[in-house]
């Protein structure tokens, strides 16, 4: 015997709501996992022809479906192909967490978990740039005010641990097994070290290194603010959007942190990469 619900004329069974709900855990699960990175803007626009190809399916519009039909079939090779390291690394997530033992899991499938993002102190992030300038040691932050970066974050060490000087300290210690590649910042903790993020692929200037690229790289394929202390010249630089902000002061740094954290929109304050061409060349 299966229960019905009757919305209008919609006849719909609990079979089927169960269906969706699941389905909905599902999608946004994904979601999370790509959001802030590039795949995701692919992603979406699958899920979109995937919705108009029901639509039009539902509709009995047959030469359409035909077309989105043919499409889909050879959509769901190219989803695996172009998604390969985003699949792997959902099914390394998926099976490293003891999916039905973890109570919060469970919790966050079934969206019971409430997720705020919270102001937060940010003296700790710059008395620690002020430290490691001032001892020239390379740095690589990434800010983030909307989404854990979950994606980058398992690239890396997950730490999970409130903001603290002494911590980001530690972690770019040159000694530090952890001091290589990126911390991430979300909602006050340093979610993760070690991190390693998309490094640009457009020409950068010579003056900049590896830790600039990659600094650059992640502010394209995501809407992060990323801090790079230079261990060159312990000169501190912000980049957004693919553009940069070099060699700020501390109290500069301390109103563009506060401005992105606090949702003001400061793209306007970077200059493009390409402005910085012919400026002091790097010496080796
Ligand atoms: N893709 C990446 N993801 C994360 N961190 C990276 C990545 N590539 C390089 N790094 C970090 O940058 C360091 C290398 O920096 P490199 O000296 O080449 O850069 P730079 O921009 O010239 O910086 P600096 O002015 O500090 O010398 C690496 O040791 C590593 O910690």
């Amino acid at each position: 015997m299966t229960l019905l619900f009757k919305i209008g004329f919609l006849e719909i069974s609990l079979v089927n709501i169960i269906d969706i709900l699941l389905v909905s855990a599902l999608m946004y699960q994904v979601y999370k996992l790509l959001k802030g990175s590039v795949a995701i803007k692919i992603f979406l626009g699958f899920l979109s022809l995937y919705l108009i190809y029901l639509m039009v399916n539902a509709l009995r519009m047959e030469l359409l479906s035909v077309i989105l039909g043919q499409f889909m079939g050879v959509g769901v090779i190219a989803v695996i192909i172009i998604f390969a390291p985003e699949i792997r690394k959902f099914l390394m997530i998926v099976g490293r967490t003891s999916f039905l033992s973890n109570e919060n899991v469970l919790k966050e499938l079934l969206f019971w978990r409430k997720r705020e993002t919270q102001a937060f102190n940010i003296s700790p992030i710059i008395d620690a740039t002020k430290a490691l300038s001032g001892s020239n040691t390379g740095s690589l932050i990434v800010l983030s005010r909307n989404s854990e970066l979950k994606f980058y974050a398992e690239s890396g060490d997950l730490i999970d641990a409130v903001v603290s000087k002494r911590l980001l300290i530690s972690i770019f210690n040159k000694y530090s097994p952890l001091h290589d590649g990126a911390a991430i910042i979300y909602n006050g903790k340093v979610k993760a070290a070690r991190c390693i993020l998309p490094v640009t692929e457009r020409d950068v200037p010579a003056q900049f290194g590896l830790r600039h690229r990659a600094a650059i790289g992640m502010s394209e394929a995501t809407e992060t603010l990323v801090l790079i202390v230079s261990e060159e010249t312990g000169q501190v630089s912000l980049a957004k959007n693919g553009k940069l902000l070099h060699n700020l002061s501390f109290q500069e740094l301390r109103e563009m942190l506060n401005d992105y954290l606090t949702g003001v929109d400061v793209d306007d304050k970077f200059e493009p990469i390409a402005a910085f061409e012919g400026k002091k060349q790097k010496t080796t």
